[in-house]
């Protein structure tokens, strides 16, 4: 992690997103004391003896605010303190964020990232690679990126990708060449995996990245959503139920949890935006580095 106003992380991408940040007001801080604006030490006094008299108070050479005019208030300010006030943001631009969504089967991991995709801009949702072939009403790019078994093989060859698991023989990964352009244009990352994702991506990225997860009030209403949304076999959910019970065991491994109530969707999105604008305000940021 590093301070956004003291750290290395000052010096911020200049290729941000024009949609939501304006190149022309980028923060040219200086490399040192960055929010230390008025310095009111030996610059002030000098300032003041080479006016000729280093016993004359401050105040004397100040208008009152009541008769002078704004402009003459402030040179005078100026002159005095040494230095003209700079209009330059004293915040700098946050660093972007990688956010880890995860949750057991049906807590509604993909209805909240697709209400988060409607409401919040500047968030970039990784499509991941895999190997399994295309179904009928699938995009390529979109759903996924198809590749083949031997072209997903060799983006791991080449270390092309942040994680990737075997599931069910076909290959899943997430390519690092996506996440790295997309920070680098000022977007911060949303990633979706499951628990054991999670996991992993702990281990790659520690604290890095904001790893939330989403819960269910309780066991049943997680069961009945999984029933209602009438894709599983017997089987399958018999395996995702039981593996949701031993996945809510894991919440401590992360930062945030978010429960996802019947019928309150919208409130649990909310939470999801309100966690990225804490973090996006805190004075020491996680700079994942991909
Ligand atoms: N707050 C909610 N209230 C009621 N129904 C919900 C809520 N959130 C999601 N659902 C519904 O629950 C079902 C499961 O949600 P979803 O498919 O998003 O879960 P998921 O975590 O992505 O599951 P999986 O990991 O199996 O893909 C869906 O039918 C979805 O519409």
């Amino acid at each position: 992690m590093s301070s956004r106003f003291f750290g290395a992380s000052l010096s911020r991408s200049s290729t941000l997103h024009p949609k939501f940040h304006n190149p022309n007001s980028l923060p040219n801080f200086p490399k040192s004391k960055p929010i230390q604006s008025f310095p009111l030490t030996p610059r002030l006094f000098s300032s003041i003896s080479g006016m000729g008299d280093a016993r004359r108070p401050i105040s004397d050479t100040i208008p009152a605010p009541d008769k002078a005019d704004r402009s003459e208030l402030l040179r005078s300010l100026e002159f005095s303190l040494g230095s003209s006030f700079s209009s330059e943001p004293l915040v700098p631009n946050p660093s972007p964020l990688i956010i880890v969504i995860s949750g057991p089967s049906g807590v509604g991991k993909d209805a909240v990232i697709k209400r988060l995709r409607e409401v919040r801009e500047g968030l970039h949702f990784v499509v991941t690679a895999t190997s399994r072939p295309i179904r009928p009403g699938e995009v390529d790019g979109k759903d996924y990126y198809f590749v083949s078994k031997e072209e997903f093989l060799a983006l791991i060859e080449r270390n092309e990708l942040l994680e990737y698991a075997l599931v069910y023989g076909d290959y899943k990964g997430i390519p690092k060449r996506q996440i790295r352009d997309f920070m680098a244009k000022g977007y911060d990352i949303v990633l979706r995996v499951d628990i054991q994702g999670a996991e992993t991506l702990r281990k790659i990225l520690g604290n890095s990245a904001v790893f939330v997860f989403l819960m269910a009030e309780d066991e049943l209403k997680l069961v009945e959503r999984l029933i209602n949304r009438k894709t599983e076999t017997k089987e399958s959910l018999m395996v995702r139920v039981a593996t949701a019970r031993e996945e809510v065991k894991h919440v401590n491994n992360f930062d945030y949890v978010v429960v996802n109530a019947e019928g309150k969707l919208e409130s649990a999105v909310k939470l999801v935006e309100s966690i990225i604008d804490a973090e996006k305000a805190k004075v020491w940021q996680r700079n994942a580095v991909v």
